[in-house]
């Protein structure tokens, strides 16, 4: 069921089209990924959606409500970490979170919070004495401590160290687990990968693709490379002919035969070897088939590399141009 429906959604700033038409829908349950580089339109949308700001054409609806009408209705339904959210300095952790739970009609034991995002020894401390990392994680628990049935988090790992950052998807994975529905607005390629179950790609106001992160990686029609050595001496020596040879193989020959077999491999664009290196150039997923044939024909190799597509190139592949311009 889908909880988050939005078509055709048009939103200009000072007469510039920011949202053109964007259309897409979000299922209950799922972690949701808004990916996309900077500028080309993703918080606007989220912000749409929220509420927070008046789409100039299209239609959203939110749970079945309309962010803008049932304003009301829907905020006790949602819970958002904004991208530049901000505390007096002096207050609390334990206070922000009681204020907080004190906006909704049904919310969530806030010392739980505490615990599941690691600021129960902060309890007490003043929001200024935060660090970073933790400043992110009271937003986070912040978003969800009205219970929400979507919750919307923006930029949810900026300013975080790797090890906080694992710590962070680790608990965003419980609260899907929990039933919640996330919208994850990110610039990170590895945290889309890593958490969500479908992913619109935005470029320049549109969205250019929408699916799950294997699915745009594997959409990708570009040549990637295998690597790989062969080995040699006793270890390497068959006992049976490879593919399609009989009897003794030539030593000049046996050289050649990593080439002459892989050549045929569907997908496999080219084979190079230089001494005991090889390196496939192929399109799809040619490596299965390629190890299979290696297995198959007895060849012994080691230091198998393959090259990882990424959602970096899917984007690529998709828009013409690189993520991070
Ligand atoms: N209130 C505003 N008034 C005028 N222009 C705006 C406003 N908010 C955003 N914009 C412009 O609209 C475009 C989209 O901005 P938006 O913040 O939605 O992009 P984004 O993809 O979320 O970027 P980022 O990853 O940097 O947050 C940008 O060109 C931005 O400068």
């Amino acid at each position: 069921m889908a909880v988050i429906e939005v078509t055709d959604l048009t939103k200009r700033y000072a007469g510039q089209t920011v949202l053109d038409r964007v259309s897409f829908s979000v299922e209950e349950g799922e972690i949701f990924g808004i990916l996309g580089p900077n500028g080309t339109g993703k918080t606007t949308t989220v912000e749409c959606v929220e509420g927070l700001r008046r789409p100039d054409g299209g239609s959203i609806s939110v749970l079945g409500l309309d962010p803008i009408k049932d304003g009301r209705r829907l905020r006790e339904l949602i819970g958002v970490q904004l991208q530049h959210t901000q505390l007096p300095e002096n207050i609390k952790v334990w206070e922000a979170l009681d204020l907080y739970a004190s906006f909704y009609a049904n919310p969530r034991d806030w010392r739980e919070l505490l615990d599941q995002w690691g600021l129960a020894d902060k309890r007490d401390a003043r929001f200024g004495k935060l660090s970073g990392g933790q400043k992110q994680r009271l937003f986070i628990a912040l978003a969800l401590v009205g219970n929400p049935k979507v919750a919307f988090l923006d930029e949810l790992t900026t300013g975080l160290d790797p090890q906080a950052r694992r710590a962070t998807w680790e608990v965003i994975k419980q609260v899907r687990a929990s039933g919640v529905t996330v919208v994850l607005v990110s610039h990170f390629m590895d945290e889309v990968e890593e958490l969500c179950d479908r992913v619109a790609v935005f470029d320049r106001g549109d969205i250019v693709a929408i699916d799950t992160p294997a699915g745009l990686i594997d959409g990708i029609d570009a040549e990637h490379q295998m690597r790989f050595r062969l080995m040699t001496g006793d270890a390497a020596l068959r006992v049976d002919a490879p593919d399609g040879l009989q009897g003794d193989v030539p030593g000049a020959l046996l050289s050649d035969v990593p080439r002459a077999l892989l050549s045929g491999v569907p997908g496999v664009t080219g084979v190079t070897r230089t001494g005991d290196q090889v390196v496939v150039t192929g399109r799809g997923d040619f490596a299965t088939a390629v190890t299979a044939v290696l297995a198959r024909n007895h060849i012994l190799v080691a230091d198998l590399r393959i090259d990882k597509r990424t959602l970096d190139d899917a984007f690529v592949a998709l828009t013409g141009r690189s993520f991070h311009l």
